[in-house]
């Protein structure tokens, strides 16, 4: 079967000169389609840069990354952003929630930027919010949230599209372990229906204790 995504020794480092850090050394990874991916490793050790590069937001230093076997690192700045409308949900750890913009009208932005037709919209808003469990916030805006809940409108707004892809940077880290669980047997279907990929990064034990793919960064590589 041809990998979805195809980390081929790949290097990030920042800074220049006698500053440079190396935070990625030689990272060699490939993750098949349908599968829930967690990337760990202590604070620092380059999971949320690694998500960067293979959702096209950043490019590698050295090596090539290949999406469905075409090298994204051959794209133009269009393609690559075309290639990140069209293919990944994003679920950062800042959430990225547009402050203006209701529950509804957030996950409607993410429907709209992934080129979803709009008559398919209502339907799709109301699914992931009930899968997400934010009804009674649909016509709330992100400051009159907690964090948790943000935290799950960020998700729906990333599955609504039903992207190739989700990246996710610690999707759970303001959920309580009950709300945690429920989003990550949430994550597992869509993925045993064949719907999504997914990668995601956590620290929790609990939560690794439920993905059958994990990889642990240190010293720059994975383990
Ligand atoms: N734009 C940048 N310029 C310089 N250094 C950077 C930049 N982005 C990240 N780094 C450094 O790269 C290293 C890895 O950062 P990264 O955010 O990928 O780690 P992480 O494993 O996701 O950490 P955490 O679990 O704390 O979120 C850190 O030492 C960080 O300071």
């Amino acid at each position: 079967m041809v990998p979805l995504i195809k980390v081929e020794n790949v290097v990030r480092e920042y800074g220049k000169g006698e500053n440079v850090i190396q935070v990625l050394k030689d990272i060699n990874l490939s993750i098949e389609p349908n599968t829930l991916v967690a990337l760990k490793g202590r604070s620092g050790s380059g999971k949320t840069t690694l998500l960067n590069l293979m959702g096209a937001l950043d490019c590698p230093t050295k090596g090539d990354i290949f999406f469905e076997n075409c090298n994204i690192g051959n794209f133009s700045e269009m393609e690559r952003t075309e290639f990140r409308r069209k293919k990944i949900g994003f679920i950062f750890q800042s959430f990225g929630l547009i402050p203006l913009m209701t529950v509804e009208e957030n996950i409607e932005f993410g429907l709209r930027v992934a080129g979803i037709p709009r008559d398919e919209w209502g339907e799709r808003v109301k699914e992931v919010i009930e899968h997400v469990r934010l009804m009674k916030r649909a016509k709330h805006h992100p400051f009159e949230l907690s964090g948790g809940e943000q935290q799950r409108c960020a998700i729906a707004r990333a599955i609504a599209p039903a992207p190739s892809v989700i990246l996710a940077d610690e999707p759970t880290a303001e959920l309580d372990s009950k709300t945690a669980f429920q989003m990550i047997t949430r994550f597992k279907q869509l993925v045993e229906a064949k719907k999504t990929t997914i990668i995601m990064t956590t620290h929790d034990p609990a939560i690794l204790e439920m993905i059958e793919h994990v990889y642990e960064l240190e010293d720059g590589k994975i383990e």
